[in-house]
Parts: C-alpha cells; structure tokens; sequence
C-alpha cells in the first residue's frame, strides 16, 4: 500500500514540503487518522476534527516551535501533536505511560504551554510575547482559544491587559458557538452576530480593548486561512482573528450531536456510532445520583437553585435545567463567578447547590474563603470528579479538595461511601445550615443499584462504625470505604473500619475510641494524604498523646495520594501508584497483623 502523505510528516518542517495545493489532502488523512485512533482509544474527539485545517495553517506558515503556539484547554490539540512528532506513538494517547491527552511541556518543545483547565492561553502567550520582547526576540506568539474559554474571567483579564501592551500577540478565537455544552451568556450573541471587523467598527469588543480585529473567516477554508494567517504574520501588536469552525467537522454524527461527541468514548470509525452499552442495571454514576436527587429535593422545596460553570451534562445538573429551567443555571466557564453568585443567592435566603468539579474549583478558592466562608453564607456545594479521574491525567484529579478546603475555617466538608450516604448529605444540607458545606464524590458509578431509598438526615460531623475487630483500624473517608469493605469481607479480617463521612467537623470521640482500642490505624483517602483525613489524624493523635497514655504507642499509617502528580491512565493502575488499591491495603494489614 502506498504511504498516505500524512505518514511523510514528522514535524513541521515536512510539512513545509507540501504544495499548498497539497494540504487538502493532508487535512482529509489527519482527520481520518484522528477519527480512526479516537474511535479505537477514546479521548476528546469534536474539538480537534475542527482545527484540523487551523492546525495545518499554524504550523504551515509560523515556524513553530521557534514561533510559540499556545493551545487553549489542549483538547483539541490531537492534530498539533500529530504533526510534531507524535504521529507514531498517538495511539498511546491517555495511556498510562502513553502521551498525554492534553500539551504538556515535558512531552514535546512544540508544546509550549501545559494546559487542561481553560482559559490560560492569552496570559501564556502574553507572557512569552513580553519576554521575548524585553530579551529582544524576533519571533511570533500564538494563543488559540475557543469561544467559550474566551468568555472567562481569566481571558479577560489577559485581553485587558494585552490590549495596552504593545505585544506582538495574536489571538486566534476558534468560534464553533459551542463549549461542552452550548455556550451560554452575552458575548455568545454578540459573536453570533458578528459579521465583519468592516461592518462592526468601532463598535466592535475586541477592537474596543485595543486589537486589531479581523474576520470572521471560515476555518475550513485552507487558502483563506493560509492568506489570512500570512498577513497576519507580517504584522505586530495585539490582534485577533475570529474564525469559525464546526466542531466535530467531517464526522457527520459528531457534527450532529456536537454535545455527545465532545469525549464519545469508543464508536466506529467509519459509521460514527458510538458503541451502545446497556446500563440500566449498573449502578449509577455519581453524577447521575446528584441530578437526580436536587431535582427531587427541588421540586419539594422552591429555595433550591442550581449553579453549574460550563457543565451541565459532565454534572447532570442539566437534569434539574431540564425539570425547573428557571431554577438552574449554566453560567459559563466562569468558577470564580459560580461561587460569588450562589453566596449572593444564599444572601436572600435561597439555597444554591453550586455544583463544579473538583478540579475546577481550584479557580475560585478565595471566592471560597472570601464570600462564602467568612460570611458563613450556607452554600452547598457539590464537587463531582473529586478523587483520581484517570485518563484526563494530572491537570484533572480532584485529589487536592480536603486539603484546601480543610483549611477554612467554617467550612462542614462531607465526602460520601456510596450513593446512599451522598442523597442523605444532599437531603442534610438541603434542610438549612448556617454553614457552607463542600460534598466531595467520584467520577463514574458506585456500587449499589438500589440507591434510590428515602432521605435520611445526617448529623453533621457524625462518622459511621461500620465494624469492630481489633488491633488494626481503618478509618476512611469517601467511596475508597467501600473497596476496605469489600476487602475486610473477602479476606475475613477481623480489623475496625470507621467510615469518617465529614472531614470537618471531625468525630473526635470516635477517632479517640479507635486510639484507645487499637494498635494500629490506617487511614486512607482518595486525597493528597498532606492536609487530608491523614494529616488530621496525625494532629489529633499528637493531642491524644498528652491525654492518655496508650495513644503514644499507636502506630499510624498514612494512605492517600503522595507528594507528587499522579499522570494519566486507567484508574485502577493510578490507584495502585498512589499504594490505595485493595493488594497494597492488604500488603499493609498483612504485615501488621
Ligand atoms: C477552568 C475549566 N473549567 C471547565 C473546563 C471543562 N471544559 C473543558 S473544554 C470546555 C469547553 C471549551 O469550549 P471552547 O473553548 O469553546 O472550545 P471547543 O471545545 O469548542 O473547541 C470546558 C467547559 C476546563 N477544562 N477548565
Ligand atoms: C477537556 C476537559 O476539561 C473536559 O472535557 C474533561 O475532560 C471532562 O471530563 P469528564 O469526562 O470527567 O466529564
Ligand atoms: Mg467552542
């Protein structure tokens, strides 16, 4: 079989080899080459069939990775790396030990940013355009973001700020009218609206903050784009071009349903369906248990609103947009705002669920402090992909909430074993606290198919003995309870397990009861163990110490997520890095015992 061009290009100067006429082609083999490894693997599939030929453009006509590409988020950036040098090995892409689903400096000099989160690519590349220009670098900054990652704080505040900079930047805005979801708010409709930089004039946003606004063009037209990009080359100073694209371009289905081929898992290359599973007797995903549970607590109690930044289908709280629209909002890739808008909310006495991710919640930390804890404002938030995530790697785990959060003062932090546990801590919270409360939960499904089972109130800070044996105790917190469950049953260990269920306030009665009757305790979570449920136990171990004798000679044994990132990967083999998989929890017991 003849070689696809494709095949020929491992960086971009092969690229450069090609006639422009050529890079049609080129484009039709890296979309197929992308369908055909997401297909088989997995991985975020609409975003980069839509820049194949933006993709192609940049490295054709800059001379990366001299000029410097910032891609936004990164999930769209399969193309870029296909093209520089990682054609051959794509097909590990979000493996563990594979490449990563995302750019990641450490991986490639094409990939000058890291990325994950959203909204980072305008203060990168301002960043490298201004020091370039103080070493007295002649060489070009790109930062390529999408429209619903421009729409966020962060973006703005670069645009600002790059408006009155001089710097040689420019802005590529990919407007597909789409994030995960829809994108939502003003600047949406403005761009919609958009015509022309000619037509718009002073009245256009980006010219108004200082750029030099050009387009929109279309973004699948290869000679527009080369001419455009060209031009663009030969300029200096802020600038912007707004292109449109489609996301999910030359996979039919995923032009369809833009939302489902965001991450499709696995489909048929050639006919686009995705792969159909049967889950109605699983148990349920987290996510699904929340969307179902605040549209029952809803509709029975009118104060409930729902807060969602950008993910109402990663959250199911498009459940709740869908039963009481008026109640529930999608307020863009906007955290920070998210956070601030549920305590103004809890203000006049509503009560926001401001559901965000784990990770994504790291953005708006002194929102957190500032506006919720301090006015002890009772916001629930619920904070989904908290743990190990997998294959989304590093800038993804949730493995960092306990620790940040334990550290506010005021803050009730709930982490449930199972989907049971997590409705009655909805259902708690839902009753009225004077305090904000976090409730932490995984990604993916728990184990019991029969959740749904009436509301229980909980007492705040009460942990659960879920058996008593002696000499070792297991206090966990979190759906890890579950798995030392499994494990104490299997293997028919006579040890204690104390399911923690609140991080703060912590049952101190019940841990000082575990010292006294035990001589070892491990503690374990799906958290960094700095900070964590370890950490707290350490410290009141020291406290223990003083007041009673037999506590100074009980040993403790940390397990949670080390010091270090975890990468990417299956679940099961990142757990087993961290050393909170069922053998290494066994090795542990094993030789206490
Ligand atoms: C801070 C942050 N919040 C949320 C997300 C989740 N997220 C990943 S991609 C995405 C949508 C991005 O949309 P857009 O910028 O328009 O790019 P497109 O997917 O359309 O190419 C969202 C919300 C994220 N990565 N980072
Ligand atoms: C790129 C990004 O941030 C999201 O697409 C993320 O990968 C979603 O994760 P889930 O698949 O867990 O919803
Ligand atoms: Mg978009």
């Amino acid at each position: 079989m003849s070689e696809t061009l494709l095949e020929t290009i491992d960086n971009p100067d092969d690229l450069k080899r090609f006639r422009e006429s050529e890079l049609e082609q080129i484009a039709q083999e890296l979309r197929a080459f992308i369908i055909e490894i997401v297909a088989a693997k997995e991985g975020h599939l609409g975003a980069s069939l839509g820049v194949v030929e933006l993709t192609i453009a940049l490295h054709y006509v800059f001379n990366t990775p001299d000029d410097q590409l910032v891609w936004d988020v990164g999930h769209q950036a399969y193309g870029h790396k296909i093209l520089t040098g990682r054609r051959d090995v794509f097909h590990t892409n979000r493996d563990l030990g594979g490449i990563s689903g995302f750019p990641k400096r450490s991986e490639s000099e094409y990939d000058t940013f890291g990325t994950g989160h959203s909204s980072t690519s305008i203060s990168a590349a301002l960043g490298m355009a201004m020091a370039s220009a103080l070493k007295s670098e002649d060489r070009k900054h790109i930062a390529v973001v999408g429209d619903a990652s421009i729409a966020s704080g962060m973006a703005f505040e670069a645009l600002n700020h790059a408006g009155v900079s001089g710097a040689d930047l420019l802005v590529i805005l990919n407007d597909n009218a789409i994030g995960i979801d829809p994108s939502v708010g003003a600047l949406k409709y403005y761009l919609t609206k958009t015509k022309s930089g000619k037509e718009t004039g002073n009245d256009n946003i980006f010219e108004s903050l200082n750029f030099d606004y050009s387009g929109p063009i279309d973004g699948h037209d290869l000679p527009l784009l080369l001419s455009e990009l060209k031009r663009q080359k030969s300029l200096k100073g802020p600038r912007l071009l707004h292109v449109r694209t489609v996301k999910g371009k030359g996979l039919k289905q995923a032009e369809i349903d833009q939302v489902r081929y965001h991450a499709p898992g696995k489909f048929d290359k050639i006919t686009g369906e995705i792969q159909a599973s049967d889950s109605s007797k699983l148990p349920p995903k987290f996510q699904d248990v929340f969307g179902h549970t605040i549209v029952e607590l809803a509709q029975e109690n009118e104060k409930i609103v729902g807060i969602t930044p950008a993910m109402p289908t990663g959250s199911s709280m498009k459940m709740m947009m869908e039963a009481l629209p008026d109640r529930a909002f999608d307020v863009g890739i906007a955290e920070q705002h998210a956070v601030t808008l549920a305590a103004g909310m809890a203000t006049q006495g509503l009560v926001p669920f401001c559901n965000v991710y784990s990770t994504f919640l790291q953005r708006a930390y002194d929102q957190i402090i500032h506006d919720v804890a301090l006015q002890k404002l009772p916001v629930i938030f619920c904070l989904d992909r908290a743990g190990l995530v997998g294959k989304d790697g590093a800038t993804h785990h949730g493995i960092f909430d306990l620790a940040y959060l334990n550290c506010i003062p005021d803050m009730i932090i709930a982490a449930p074993m199972d989907a049971v546990e997590m409705r009655n801590m909805m259902f708690t919270a839902s009753q009225g606290l004077e305090l904000p409360i976090a409730i932490r939960y995984p990604r993916g499904r728990g184990k019991i198919v029969n959740w749904k089972q009436p509301f229980k109130k909980l007492e705040i800070g009460s942990s659960r003995l879920l058996r008593k044996g002696e000499k070792i105790a297991v206090i966990s917190i979190g759906p890890v309870g579950t798995m030392i469950e499994e494990l104490l049953d299997q293997e028919n260990l006579a040890c204690t397990h104390l399911d923690m269920r609140f991080l703060k306030p912590i049952d101190q009665k019940a841990i000082e009861s575990i010292f006294e009757n035990h001589e070892h305790v491990i503690t374990i979570e799906d958290g960094t163990t700095i900070g964590g449920l370890g950490s707290v136990i350490c410290d009141l171990a020291a406290g223990f110490n003083k007041a009673f004798a037999k506590a100074e000679t009980v040993k403790i044994h940390k397990l949670g997520i080390p010091d270090q990132f975890i990468e990417h990967g299956p679940t099961a083999d990142l757990y087993k890095i961290a050393g909170i998989d069922r053998e290494s929890v066994l090795k542990l017991i094993d030789r206490l015992l």
